[in-house]
């Protein structure tokens, strides 16, 4: 059993390679063996996140997710715990492996009741798993509410029920204010859901075990992609060898977006950081930053740079932006210049042709600039991220990255997109997406692959937020820059 975090690396199937995997691992296994397994497993994580639990309220529903939970009582009635099993299904019609878990949960003596007890200690919800189709009604829905509602620990058996692996979407997510501390042990594969949009919220710390069945031939649909490796500077290094970036944008009201994303280029480590503003009455220096230098975004020269673009814009990024799709050598498209090309088919087919030069790019929209480039809206962004960010990657020929709870970072297709696990809702604040441009910006600057540079660099700017401390001032974005590391 192992505990998922933001250093884990590891591929992520959905459902359908899942069924696929649990069908060959079961065709290879004496019969009823992956459930034991899987209810042996949801018995010893209880015990270690509850270990004083006695009243442990196991909610089973109508499939194997439910057999599940029938076996973990079964084990946990075994190691003198008081199981309490309420089951929301019709017993005729379980699945035979679910049918014989029932019968041991039976056996063993745990008590089945109609309707959860009034108090207990850790709630195990085994209503439904990747076989949740519809949104949950009736007494599963009920049910899941009242574990949400109490202070006890939640432990979600294989996914979190209602959630949808494959997609992180959800009907019954627990409400931002929840109260009950969650878990989520999940089975043979580690599922992307677990990870994006409501994912995490719903899923809590999530653990994995693949029941003694490892190694599969089957293609992930994404990754978790581990912390980046350190990049030690050789003695000998200068300022050259870490490239130029050029933030521009700023616009009139808005120069302190480029300038956040400046500060953060300067701090990820750019040998040197322009910042072009849009506002013709700008000041020429930034004296709480004078390290950066302040240029008219039209005077600027980009073909040896690699230039952030449209953090402050507004509207008037539109006009630069021509020169700076064609001339920039590397370029992060941020903000309002994801809006101006979204509304722009000439631009769109300038930043299309950016690929066919060899020229990277990465774009940064959070699900609403995703929306508007992908003529959606961002409701249908977040019902599924990781298609949002494959499309939006090879329709304009770019690294996507699609920020938010697990921000999805896609690329060409040549390899599966990655799933990022840090950040947190710090985050939530004006101008962190500023920060997050400036630094893909530094990383690309040093000519790394364009998705690596947008993976590590999202990495970082979230495990800053994860590593903040917890009696510290609040996380703002000009600090989150003058923390980001090279
Ligand atoms: N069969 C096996 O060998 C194993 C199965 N495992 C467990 O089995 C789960 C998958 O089992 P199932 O395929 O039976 O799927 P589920 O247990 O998720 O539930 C499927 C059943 O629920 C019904 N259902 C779906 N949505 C509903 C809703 N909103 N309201 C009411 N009923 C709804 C479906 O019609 C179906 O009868 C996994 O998530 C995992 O927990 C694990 O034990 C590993 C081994
Ligand atoms: N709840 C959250 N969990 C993880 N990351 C978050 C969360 N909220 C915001 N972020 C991150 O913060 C940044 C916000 O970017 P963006 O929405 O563009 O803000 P702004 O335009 O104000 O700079 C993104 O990197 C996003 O992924
Ligand atoms: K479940």
């Amino acid at each position: 059993m192992q505990c998922i975090t933001s250093a884990t690396v590891a591929d992520l199937f959905d459902i359908a390679a899942t069924r696929r995997i649990e069908q060959a691992a079961a065709a290879a296994l004496p019969h009823h063996t992956l459930m034991q397994r899987a209810g042996l497993a949801v018995a010893r994580l209880a015990m270690a996140v509850a270990p004083h639990a006695r009243t442990i309220w196991i909610a089973c529903g109508p499939g194997n997710n439910g057999g599940d939970g029938f076996e973990a009582a079964a084990q946990l009635q075994h190691r003198g715990f008081l199981p309490i099993v309420t089951f929301a299904g019709d017993e005729d019609r379980l699945p035979p492996d679910a049918r014989a878990s029932l019968q041991r949960a039976r056996d063993a003596g745990v008590i089945f009741a109609p309707e959860p007890p009034a108090t207990w200690d850790l709630a195990i919800d085994a209503l439904l798993g990747i076989g949740a189709t519809r949104p949950l009604a009736n007494a599963m829905a009920d049910w899941l509410r009242q574990m949400h509602a109490m202070a006890s620990p939640v432990l979600s058996v294989d996914v979190p029920s209602g959630l949808n692996a494959d997609t992180g979407a959800s009907s019954a997510t627990p409400h931002p204010g929840a109260l009950s501390p969650r878990f989520c042990l999940t089975f043979l594969t580690l599922k992307p859901g677990l990870f994006t949009a409501k994912g995490r919220d719903a899923a809590g710390t999530v653990w994995f075990d693949d029941l003694g069945c490892s190694g599969t031939a089957e293609s992930p649909a994404a990754r978790l992609a581990g912390a980046p490796a350190d990049a030690p500077r050789s003695h000998a290094s200068h300022k050259g060898n870490y490239g130029d970036v050029a933030v521009i944008g700023g616009a009139p009201g808005m120069a302190g977006a480029a300038l956040l994303a400046g500060s953060a280029a300067l701090h990820a480590g750019a040998g040197r950081v322009f910042v072009g503003l849009l506002d013709p009455d700008a000041a020429a220096v930034d004296l709480a930053q004078p390290e950066l230098m302040l240029r008219d975004a039209k005077a600027l020269d980009l073909s040896g740079m690699t230039a952030v673009c449209g953090c402050g814009g507004g509207a008037d990024i539109r006009a630069v932006l021509p020169r700076v799709l064609a001339t920039a050598a590397a370029l992060v498209l941020d903000a309002d210049a994801l809006n101006a090309i979204a509304n722009d088919g000439a631009l769109q087919a300038q930043l299309a042709s950016r690929a066919r030069r060899g020229r990277p790019t990465v774009i940064t929209p959070h699900p609403l600039e995703a929306a508007r480039l992908l003529n959606c809206t961002a409701a249908d962004v977040q019902a599924d991220r990781l298609a949002a960010a494959r499309q939006l990657a090879s329709r304009y020929g770019v690294v996507a990255v699609l920020k938010g709870s697990g921000t999805v970072i896609a690329g060409d297709g040549s390899t599966p997109p990655v799933l990022n696990l840090t950040g947190n809702a710090r985050l939530a604040t004006a101008g962190t997406g500023d920060v997050l441009a400036g630094m893909i910006g530094a990383a690309l600057a040093t000519q790394r692959p364009a998705f690596e540079a947008a993976r590590e660099a999202v990495w970082r700017h979230g495990h800053i937020a994860d590593t903040w401390p917890a009696g510290a001032p609040p996380l703002t974005a000009g600090a989150l820059a003058r923390q980001a590391p090279c």
